[in-house]
């Protein structure tokens, strides 16, 4: 079969068409090569898809923000004096940035020696393919990364504090496309997200929108459309209506039926028109079926990119569905773009606590020097779903361990349990999770247990579901590192349970040789230290102490301090895609995972996969809204793990 860069997605069935599942059995490295066009551009998802890439059809306003808060606040004491309000500052301070890198650019040094590291504008296009990224054959230490160090920030600090200004010069136009502007996440969370951001003032007053699909539309009909899905927040009441209706304003629609390269030249062409002669930053969100990404993205790479500025992508999960497909679609995009401008979006990891986990871990004398296997004894990441939450289409193809596990779960573990990185910096960090993620031993199929919700009269409750599609995912990992060897990382992570329920639980060990061992009660286990970090139902920070209840005698209990988040701010917690698309904005690619991330990500749950797609193995049954396969509750007590209580 020959192939082009476009892509495709077919129906099959199994009979007429051979499942590529031992095509995982081999370590991508070695296969990569060896198998026909067809069968390495292709993917059978558990519902019987068969989808084809390529050939075949705020740790302080987050890490990266850091440095522009510094940068803004040196600024705005200037800008303040000369030119007024703040609200002129928010709109440019993705310029700042771009500033700041260019100084880097010539100043940077390394151990005595003089650097070149890429400023942002090399952002932009790149529609050649670089030859070297094409023939690396292990891409996980050959990913083209430009690192900025902390040391170099400092000095463009010390050296350059005072010469980021505009004065005299416009500020940049910032385009944002969304693709697949008529699916159901644009309108859901995408647009919803971007009008918050308006409303506070982070996208600039010229700001152009772009929705773009296949359905035919007027740009009046798409307005409407988005107009029924906003909303303004509590604490975004004020002028809600007036500012809905500039924002409706700034929104743009263009239908380009199938050709995505014509459609994209347009779209160009259209956001000419609205940039003008500024300098000009785009930022592409490509919220297309996993199918259609590598044609929206090469079309948009060729046709689309401008000259004046940057260009990000943006690209949602999952980002391939094993080792070798995600392989495969991250080459692809990286002959069409440069590693930093790929931002590849989990919004789970836009949640508060994900953030505040490292300002937990690194800002706070009590925590930092126990976070090691000598003080802790197990780490929990649970993250159930209650039965509100239906899988539905997008889930279906699937399943938790790719939706949910490869990178919700495997990256809140890399922030939990990375070195604390050299700077705020998003390469910094992404290059201690990464060496989290590569130490994480594989995973066994004896340690995990895989469920799928039922009705309770063993009925399908979810039509979308395939038979084999897992809703829920309990394993045991460990990393083997210095830090962490023996100290087993739970991981529970499903839907249709009985509570909703989001965390992070870190149990420490037992005080040696406690002297109050006789007044904690019969179990000892229950009683020792424990720091919950709480998401769902409601943000909090427990610490769970041991005791001595008041009264005469010696008793003593386990209770929690407890820090309740809507008790003690009385703030609206920002949805996850405004953060994430803000990031965007900024820069900051700490929360967004590098390519090196992802492949290391697969391998840890390559063997698991493998098994499930050789064996076609059945997941356990479990009651919806229950507590899930009783196969977790074993899984935790083989490795010496108490059970929370649900
Ligand atoms: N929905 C969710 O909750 C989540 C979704 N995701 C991911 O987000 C992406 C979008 O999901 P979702 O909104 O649910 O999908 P939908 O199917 O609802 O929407 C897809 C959108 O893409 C457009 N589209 C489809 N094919 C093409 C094409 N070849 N060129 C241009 N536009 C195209 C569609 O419009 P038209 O047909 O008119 O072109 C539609 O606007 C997927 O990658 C999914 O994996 C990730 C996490 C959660
Ligand atoms: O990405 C996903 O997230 C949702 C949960 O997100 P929320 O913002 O609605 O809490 C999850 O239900 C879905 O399966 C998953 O794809």
């Amino acid at each position: 079969m020959s192939m082009s860069f476009s892509s495709f997605s077919v129906s099959f069935s199994e009979s007429s068409f051979i499942r590529p599942a031992s095509l995982c059995q081999t370590p991508a490295k070695v296969s990569l090569r060896s198998f026909p066009d067809a069968v390495d551009n292709c993917h059978s998802l558990t519902s019987g898809r068969l989808v084809c890439y390529g050939g075949a059809g705020n740790f302080c306003k987050r890490f990266y923000g850091l440095r522009i808060w510094i940068l803004e606040s040196l600024n705005l004491r200037r800008r303040n004096r000369k030119y007024g309000p703040a609200n002129e500052f928010k709109s440019i301070r993705s310029q700042e940035k771009d500033h700041l890198t260019n100084h880097l650019e010539t100043i940077s040094s390394c151990e005595g020696q003089v650097i070149h590291v890429q400023n942002d504008s090399s952002e932009t296009t790149r529609t050649t393919p670089q030859p070297e990224e094409n023939s690396s054959p292990n891409y996980q230490h050959d990913v083209p990364v430009e690192v900025v160090t902390s040391m170099e920030f400092e000095a463009v600090l010390q050296t350059h504090s005072s010469s980021f200004s505009f004065e005299g010069s416009k500020a940049p136009s910032l385009c944002i496309a969304v693709i697949g502007a008529t699916g159901e996440l644009a309108r859901r969370k995408i647009f919803p997200a971007l009008f918050a951001l308006y409303y506070s003032g982070f996208l600039p007053e010229n700001i152009g929108i772009f929705g773009y699909s296949r359905k035919n539309l007027t740009e009046e009909e798409m307005r409407s459309i988005l107009a029924s899905t906003l909303t303004c927040r509590i604490d975004h009441q004020q002028n809600c209506g007036d500012k809905m209706d500039a924002f409706l304003r700034r929104i743009y629609y263009l239908n380009e039926g199938y050709d995505n390269r014509y459609g994209m030249s347009k779209l160009n062409a259209r956001m000419e028109q609205i940039e003008g002669d500024s300098e000009a930053n785009r930022i592409f969100y490509l919220s297309v079926p996993q199918e259609a990404l590598l044609d929206v993205a090469s079309s948009l790479a060729s046709n689309a990119q401008t000259q004046k500025g940057w260009n990000r992508i943006i690209i949602e999960k999952p980002f391939g569905l094993d080792a070798l497909s995600s392989y495969r679609l991250t080459q692809s995009l990286l002959t069409k773009f440069k590693e930093k401008q790929i931002y590849r979006i989990d919004h789970l990891l836009g949640r508060n606590l994900i953030e505040n986990l490292t300002v937990l871990r690194f800002a706070n004398l009590v925590f930092l020097p126990l976070w090691s296997r000598t003080y802790i004894r197990n780490v929990q990441v649970i993250l159930s779903e209650d039965m509100g939450v239906q899988a539905g289409r997008y889930f279906d193809g699937y399943g938790i361990i790719r939706d949910i596990v490869h990178s919700h779960i495997l990256q809140t573990i890399a922030l939990l349990a990375m070195e604390p990185p050299i700077s705020l910096d998003g390469e910094d960090v992404r290059n201690e999770k990464v060496k989290v993620l590569r130490s994480i031993r594989k995973l066994e199929p004896s340690d995990i247990t895989l469920g799928q919700y039922k009705a309770s009269s063993g009925d399908k409750v979810d039509v979308c579901l395939n038979s084999l599609t897992p809703t829920y995912f309990a394993a045991a990992l460990y990393i083997d590192n210095a830090r962490w060897d023996g100290v087993p990382f739970l991981i529970k992570a499903g839907l249709g349970l009985i509570k909703h329920r989001v965390e992070i639980r870190i149990q420490f060990h037992h005080v040696p040789g406690n002297l109050y061992r006789k007044c904690l009660g019969h179990n000892f286990d229950l009683a020792s230290n424990e720091l919950i970090l709480r998401d769902a139902p409601e943000e909090a920070i427990l610490v769970r102490v041991n005791n001595k209840i008041p009264g005469l005698g010696l008793q003593l209990d386990s209770p929690e301090l407890n820090l309740l988040y809507k008790d003690k701010y009385k703030v609206e917690v920002p949805d996850s895609y405004e953060h994430l698309l803000l990031d965007v904005i900024d820069g900051d690619n700490h929360l967004f995972m590098r390519s090196d991330e992802l492949a290391a990500a697969w391998n840890i749950l390559a063997p698991v996969l493998r098994e499930m797609d050789k064996k076609n193995i059945v997941p356990e049954l479990y009651e919806l809204g229950g507590r899930g396969p009783v196969g977790a509750y074993y899984l935790w007590a083989k490795h010496g793990v108490p059970w929370p209580e649900d």
